[in-house]
């Protein structure tokens, strides 16, 4: 009985995590995505394209609507210093010295905005990450430190799949339905 119970504190706790770490990150993305569209008429348009041609078919041909989402999740990240860790020994990085108990941030938002890696690195660019960009192989799954928006190594966001899918399908799904523009006049990048 008492085995019983704990295992379901243990489910209740699990499932309550992923409700917090699930919910805000996919859809604050997706408004960071709807944000950059209407910002950039031209993107929203090759990505609605994309779109028209593809849909009803498998979501993993549209590279756009990837490319897209990958550079939102770069831009954008929803957890900017990622989640807090703790060294478990003391250990040296770059010749800093890190006592064992430090709290550690990685911040994963300047990285991602490093113009040693990124060209304009400000810009909201998808082609970035489309053949004959500057990165066209990298991703956003932890394989490539330049931009690792769901962590990196052993405990990399354990919803990752679900979160990239979910926000592929509602960014899909809103610029598929509807055209996105600023009430005035007001866009800075183009
Ligand atoms: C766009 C969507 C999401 C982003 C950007 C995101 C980002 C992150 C990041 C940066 C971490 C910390 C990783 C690290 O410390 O290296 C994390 C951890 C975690 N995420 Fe996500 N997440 C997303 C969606 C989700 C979803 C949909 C779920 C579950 C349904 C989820 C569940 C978790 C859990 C349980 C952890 C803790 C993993 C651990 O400590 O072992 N996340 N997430």
């Amino acid at each position: 009985m008492r085995a019983c119970s704990q295992h379901l504190i243990f489910v209740d706790e699990l499932l309550q995590d992923s409700f917090v770490a699930g919910s805000d990150t996919s859809s604050s993305t997706v408004e960071w995505a709807i944000t950059e569209l209407i910002r950039n008429p031209r993107i929203l348009a090759q990505a609605q394209q994309e779109i028209d041609k593809e849909v009803g078919k498998n979501l993993t041909q549209l590279t756009y609507l990837e490319a897209l989402v990958k550079e939102t999740l770069r831009v954008h990240p929803t957890t900017p210093l990622s989640l807090p860790r703790i060294a478990s020994e003391n250990c040296e990085i770059n010749g800093y010295f890190i006592p064992k108990g430090s709290t550690l941030l990685v911040n994963v938002w300047a990285i991602a905005r490093d113009p040693n890696e990124w060209a304009d690195p400000l810009e909201f660019r998808p082609e970035r990450f489309l053949p004959g960009g500057e990165k066209p192989k990298v991703d956003v799954r932890g394989n490539n430190f330049e931009v690792i928006p769901f962590g990196a190594g052993r405990r990399i966001c354990a919803g990752m799949n679900l979160g990239i899918r979910m926000v592929q399908l509602m960014t899909a799904t809103l610029i598929h339905a509807f055209n996105w523009d600023l009430l005035l006049d007001n866009r800075q990048r183009n």
